[in-house]
């Protein structure tokens, strides 16, 4: 890839629409940012840019690979100039209690030779906060919002402290707010003490941004962080306002025109996109996928397509394999979840790729791990970050794509309000 200059920001995201949410933020804070889809191939053209997004599938995969992979972006990045590495993970922490978050951030401390890691996932524009190491989804504690249902990496503690703990090889220590309220010198005080007595990384309270430019400012002074998109607005903020990024992003090839039909593909089994399916099947025709034949192996891929098909030129279709978490919960006894959840990324990949070979152009995903299928399928190698639909969610032109021009949204699956799929579909002309 050509970079031409260094880059002030290396991020690692560990699903690909946390990728595009976190170069979503980094773009609205003023940094020209490229999300890329793995480590870029030596030869992808991409224009000069403050940050570089690597978008791994690395979320909920075995722990070793995920360190491999994450160790190979982090050496890209670093050998790109970049001082700063962010891993960036889910606002909702998503991962089990064998990784992934704590072996990766081990080893990238490892390898950087970090002191003390800061961890936050706060993200208060969507509501994610963080006080005395507990994540609070809203109003509630991570374990009893709707993460406690999720189908990979369901959420039962939201104690953050003892959830990394059980993760990662050092011990895990607290910056409270009352410290971040105190300013960047008494975050700074903090882990040094805590780096005196051996504890390799902690968990930083914030509830508000102002709380993540106390944190950005201190980060950026260290080789790593770990956090999701609000840590990622703590840095930009803190590159700016120290002058080390002088840029202001403004793409306007990212936000032209590509017509052509457009369709959406939800794999997200979230309270909010079920929400939002309902809420499209009163403005465009909606597929509901039967998963158990998927994961029987029927080509429940070919009965979507034949049913797309003849419809695209009339407008957007909405094809969704989403249920409730009894039916999540039901199929996986079934099934197993791994496998089931195997099968249907797979049928949708194959939908997208018969989708785009009928013309399809504007293509909305929604489902980390789901999109990390499709775009991987479309041998996308990466985005730039075009208008934001909604909060962490912006329009995505693909670069160096084989089918050429297309935009993209890649929906987490707690994000965008109740009309999401037209909001998408209003702003990818
Ligand atoms: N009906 C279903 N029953 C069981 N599993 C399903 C069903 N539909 C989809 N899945 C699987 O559930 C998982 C959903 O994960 P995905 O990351 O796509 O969404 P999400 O977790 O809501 O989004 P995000 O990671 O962005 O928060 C995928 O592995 C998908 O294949
Ligand atoms: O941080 C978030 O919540 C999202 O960017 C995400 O990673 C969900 O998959």
């Amino acid at each position: 890839m050509t970079v031409a200059a260094k880059i002030s920001l290396g991020c690692i995201a560990d699903d690909y629409t946390g990728a595009s949410d976190l170069a979503n933020t980094l773009t609205r804070a003023g940094l020209r940012t490229v999300q890329t889809i793995g480590v870029p191939a030596d030869d992808l053209a991409l224009p000069e840019v403050d940050a570089v997004v690597v978008s791994l599938k690395s979320r909920s995969i075995e722990a070793n690979l995920a360190v491999s992979r994450s160790r190979a972006a982090e050496t890209w990045l670093r050998g790109r100039g970049a001082s700063h590495v962010l891993f960036k993970i889910c606002s909702t922490f998503d991962s089990t209690d064998a990784g992934n978050i704590g072996p990766v951030m081990d080893a990238l401390r490892a390898d950087c030779g970090e002191a003390a890691v800061l961890v936050t996932p706060a993200f208060p524009e969507t509501g994610r906060t963080v006080y005395q190491g507990n994540l609070f989804v809203g109003a509630v504690p991570l374990n009893e919002s709707p993460l406690k249902d999720h189908p990979l990496n369901p959420m039962h503690d939201s104690n953050l402290v003892r959830v990394l703990a059980r993760q990662s090889k050092t011990q895990i220590g607290l910056v409270d707010l009352a410290t971040v309220t105190r300013g960047a010198d008494a975050v700074r005080a903090r882990l040094a003490e805590l780096a005196g007595k051996g504890i390799g990384a902690a968990i930083i309270d914030a509830v508000f941004d102002r709380d993540l430019e106390t944190i950005g400012l201190v980060a950026a002074q260290h080789r790593l962080s770990v956090g999701a998109s609000g840590m990622g607005l703590g840095l930009a903020r803190a590159l700016v306002s120290t002058g080390k990024v002088t840029s202001t992003a403004a793409s306007s090839e990212a936000g032209a025109a590509v017509g052509g039909p457009a369709a959406c593909l939800a794999g997200s089994c979230s309270q909010a996109t079920l929400q939002q399916i309902a809420n499209a099947e009163r403005v465009m025709p909606v597929l509901h996928l039967d998963p158990d034949r998927i994961t029987t192996g029927e080509d429940e891929a070919q009965r979507a397509l034949a049913w797309a098909k003849p419809r695209l030129a009339d407008g957007p279709v909405l094809i969704a394999s989403s249920s409730t978490p009894d039916q999540v919960a039901a199929l996986q006894a079934r099934h197993g979840r791994d496998a089931a959840g195997h099968a249907i990324e797979q049928a949708m990949a194959d939908i997208a790729e018969g989708l785009v070979r009928a013309g399809v152009k504007r293509l909305v995903v929604a489902g980390g791990e789901t999109s990390g299928a499709v775009v991987d399928r479309l041998k996308i190698p990466g985005f730039l970050v075009g208008a934001e639909i909604a909060a962490g969610v912006p329009v995505l032109r693909a670069v160096g794509a084989e089918k050429g021009d297309m935009l993209l949204a890649l929906k987490s699956g707690n994000f965008g309000g109740a009309e999401f799929f037209s909001d998408a579909l209003g702003l990818m002309r």
